[in-house]
């Protein structure tokens, strides 16, 4: 039997670098960059499910599964994670955020091998220089671990993982796979560097 994978796409945040726009409704060369994540992620997953705080109507155009924080003080991305693997029933977890719109077409395979040749329960991918905390493979069953993290104020997702057996994909090959899109100068500067 296989195991089931699913994603959840992180679309929760206020975006104040983005003047409080909705970010993943956010147009990056004539669609909404949740649209790019979903281009990128679909093919490597059973289920996307979407984690937003508003707009959900607009967001169920993308997917059956849409849900918020369960908390409404925007606590950060481990509740929209917490809430997520809750919802999901993978065995395993992808979670990737609404404004890294270049994700690599393998992030999946590679997190999973990364996985499972260091027998982890957390992957995180990193660009070679810097770990991404918000592009990692989990096992759904550490919800109560992350949900106890948060309750106890904690907001940092590598100090989570750190508590867990981690293992750390590079993903050096592909300098550009997670630039990353907070504010409209980025909008136009990835929107210069992809129609050059
Ligand atoms: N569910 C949920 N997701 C969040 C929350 N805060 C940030 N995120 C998500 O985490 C990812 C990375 O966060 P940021 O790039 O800082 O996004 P942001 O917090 O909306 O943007 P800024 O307000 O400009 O920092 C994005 O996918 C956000 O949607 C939150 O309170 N709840
Ligand atoms: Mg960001």
């Amino acid at each position: 039997m296989s195991l089931r994978i699913d994603a959840v796409i992180l679309a929760g945040g206020q975006a104040r670098r983005m003047g409080g726009q909705d970010k993943g409704l956010v147009e990056l060369i004539g669609k909404p960059m949740i649209e790019h994540a979903i281009d990128r992620i679909r093919p490597q997953v059973k289920e996307i499910l979407i984690n937003a705080n508003r707009n959900q109507s607009r967001y169920a155009l993308y997917s059956d599964t849409v849900f918020g924080d369960d908390d409404s003080g925007f606590l950060g991305p481990l509740a929209g994670m917490v809430a997520a693997m809750g919802k999901t029933q993978a065995d395993l977890l992808l979670v990737v955020p609404c404004d890294c719109p270049c994700l690599p077409t393998d992030l999946v395979p590679r997190l999973k091998a990364a996985m499972d040749a260091a027998d982890a329960d957390v992957a995180v991918a990193s660009d070679g220089e810097y770990e991404q905390p918000v592009v990692m493979l989990l096992k759904p069953s550490l919800r109560d671990s992350m949900k106890a993290f948060l309750d106890a104020g904690e907001r940092k997702i590598d100090f989570w993982y750190a508590k867990h057996k981690v293992a750390v994909e590079s993903f050096a090959d592909q300098p550009n796979a997670f630039v990353n899109v907070n504010t409209p100068e980025q909008v136009e500067q990835l929107t210069q560097a992809l129609t050059q």
